[in-house]
């Protein structure tokens, strides 16, 4: 199978498209007549340029308001035509894309469309070139894929085929079932494209809000489904028109679209493994089991001052490792390792951003299966020479910078600590009751949201929430839930579009570190702030107010409430199902923990009340600045 994708997706100027767009590893490119236009260079010269990249031209479009016109207009579209089959043959490519008309002169008539069709697919056939045409969810006449079929049967042409493109069926909610019925052979191209729900003009719709298949909400993989069961064995190509797309990284969005591409074909084989797919077996997505291991990058004062709080919140240093600076910090199966090493990637990072979270370790079904799958899908191994006696854990380069470990127990992976560290004799009693990482919160810029989404949704068992608004005194944070879909893995994605939210400015000052909060689990969480007061560790403080509030909201007794308020313990309950949290005060610029307890049933995170977190983090960084910044 081919993988294309079309050159309107892209930012920059042609030459940097086909950089990326190459550097992404896909086969090849529609060309945009106005991004050939509006190059400085001859159709021969784009075409050994494209060439030169190891693209090939999948297609040249659009072609528009063709079919149906009266006379005169009718013989200056065909010469309008033939002028583009000259470009073409320069280009070097073979196949046209022509979209339903929008004229508003255009006449109508299934069988003068598929006339004209025929006619020009006589001049096409004499040039090699085959015509594919569209119905775009606005033409005039013909707006529904299943009339430019019949358009296209008519016609009766072999030079003659139907371009599908899954943004125009979908959104016009037209069933992907009537796709199952068209020859494969009279399929010309297949065009995808994904889109959120938003009710909205159709034209505005596409032209600006489509996305990768995979970060929008159509049912591009059913659509996708019925095109490989007619038997079409043509490019698949993505055609996006976003506004985001065209102004941020060229090379990002590129390899985000192949990413979404190569997943959704692998999503279409397995579902219907009768129909196959002619791309490289690759594992299937990964059970993620859970966060094994959180590793911080620190050095000197700043690795003391992390130390000495997670002493506080009752970690133990529970070994020391081998050969490097390197502590573990445990408690129960929350691991929190400290790197202060002066090389590799954790001093990248640490010089980089100061204190940050540098590398995530996840436990996961296999970390063989993850890596492959995950290099499939383009991101890159990771990769640091190992020491004498320590395991090669299996890696890659995560989004922004970060580094993300994966663990198993099958390959004995889980053996790491035994391993690599040197216990330190500590005992447990330290303990505060936390069990487990509930959640990671990663903040991002809002611009990168949707790429973080696909990252977790294409190489794990992940599934995405919808996206949430969470008010900020100076702006809004979006945010969105990936998880497991038994729970074991949460992470929230929190998108600030200024600088002026807690989150915005936690990316400005830490240049574009991601996890800023981590979510312990207690079963108790009342004995567990108190454990942790009695070390000293204090919580941020919530106003009285909310406690009124709370009272109004929900049937509390008065010792619960009472409890809450003196240890500024937050709760929220839905149909029943409960859930308490605190918050730590920040440090290291902007980074908190946060303890929760999870009653049976809640999925969620204390949505309603980041409001009132946020605004007391703030109250406090505006009083006393960041403790431990
Ligand atoms: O928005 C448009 O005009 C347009 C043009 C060509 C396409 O293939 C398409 O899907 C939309
Ligand atoms: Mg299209």
């Amino acid at each position: 199978m081919k993988t294309s994708i079309a050159t309107v997706s892209i930012s920059g100027a042609l030459p940097e498209k086909l950089e990326a767009i190459a550097a992404a590893g896909y086969d090849g490119i529609e060309i945009f007549e106005q991004d050939f236009i509006t190059h400085d260079g001859g159709p021969a010269e784009v075409g050994r340029m494209i060439r030169d990249h190891g693209l090939e031209i999948t297609l040249f479009q659009p072609f528009r308001d063709f079919e149906c016109l009266p006379e005169p207009m009718r013989s200056k579209a065909f010469e309008r035509a033939q002028r583009k089959f000259d470009v073409m043959g320069e280009l070097g490519t073979d196949r046209i894309l022509i979209c339903s008309s929008v004229h508003p002169r255009s006449l109508g008539g299934i069988d003068r469309a598929a006339d004209d069709l025929a006619a020009l697919g006589e001049i096409a056939a004499t040039r090699g070139i085959t015509l594919g045409y569209e119905a775009l969810a606005w033409g005039r006449h013909v707006n529904d894929h299943r009339d430019a079929w019949e358009i296209v049967r008519r016609a009766s042409h072999p030079n003659v085929g139907l371009v599908l493109d899954s943004f125009h069926s979908l959104g016009r909610g037209i069933a992907s079932d009537s796709i199952r019925s068209i020859p494969g052979d009279k399929i010309a191209f297949v065009q995808l494209a994904d889109a959120p729900a938003i009710d909205m003009d159709l034209l505005y719709w596409s032209r600006h809000f489509r996305n990768m298949p995979g970060e929008g909400d159509l049912d591009v993989q059913g659509f996708m489904q019925a095109v490989m069961a007619t038997g079409y064995a043509g490019p698949v190509s993505l055609e996006i028109f976003n506004d985001q797309f065209r102004g941020s990284n060229a090379r990002a969005v590129a390899k985000d679209g192949y990413r979404s591409l190569i997943a959704l074909m692998d999503d279409v084989r397995r579902s219907e493994p009768e129909t196959p797919v002619d791309l490289p077996a690759i594992p299937a997505r990964v059970p993620a089991n859970g966060v094994s291991f959180l590793e911080f990058a620190a050095q000197g004062e700043a690795a003391e001052d992390l130390s000495a709080f997670l002493a506080t919140l009752g970690f133990r240093r529970a070994g020391r490792h081998r050969n490097k600076q390197i502590d573990l910090w445990q408690q129960n199966d929350v691991r929190i390792v400290v790197n202060s090493e002066t090389e590799g990637h954790a001093a990248h990072a640490w010089n980089a951003r100061g204190t940050c979270i540098c590398d995530i370790g996840l436990r996961v079904g296999s970390a063989q299966d993850t890596v492959a799958r995950a290099s499939a899908l383009g991101s890159a191994p990771f990769e640091q020479p190992t020491g004498p006696g320590e395991l090669n854990i299996p890696a890659i380069h995560g989004l922004g910078g970060s580094v993300m470990h994966f663990i198993d127990a099958a390959s004995g992976l889980d053996r790491v600590w035994d391993v690599e560290f040197v216990p330190t004799g500590h005992d447990a009693a330290a303990q505060t009751g936390l069990t487990h990482v509930d959640h990671l919160a990663q903040t991002m810029s809002y611009e990168d949201m949707l790429s973080w989404t696909l990252f977790y949704t294409t190489l794990f068992d992940m599934r995405k929430s919808s996206m949430v608004d969470v008010i900020d005194p100076d702006g809004i944070v979006r945010s969105q839930v990936v998880e497991s879909r038994d729970g074991a893995l949460r992470i929230t994605l929190n998108g600030a579009e200024t600088h002026r939210t807690l989150a915005g400015r936690f990316l400005a000052e830490n240049f574009g570190a991601s996890v800023q909060h981590v979510a312990l689990a207690t079963e108790d969480i009342f004995g567990t702030a108190e454990a942790l007061a009695a070390r000293g560790f204090e919580a941020l403080p919530i106003p009285e107010n909310y406690y009124d509030d709370l009272a109004s909201r929900f049937d509390l007794s008065a010792e619960l409430l009472s409890r809450m308020r003196s240890a500024n313990i937050l709760y929220d309950s839905v149909d029943g199902s409960e859930f308490l949290q605190f918050y730590s005060r920040s440090f290291a610029g902007g980074m908190f923990f946060e303890i929760v307890q999870r009653g049976p049933g809640y999925t969620g995170f204390g949505g309603p009340n980041a409001p009132f977190r946020i605004a007391a983090q703030k109250r406090l960084g505006r009083h006393k600045g960041m403790p431990l910044a």
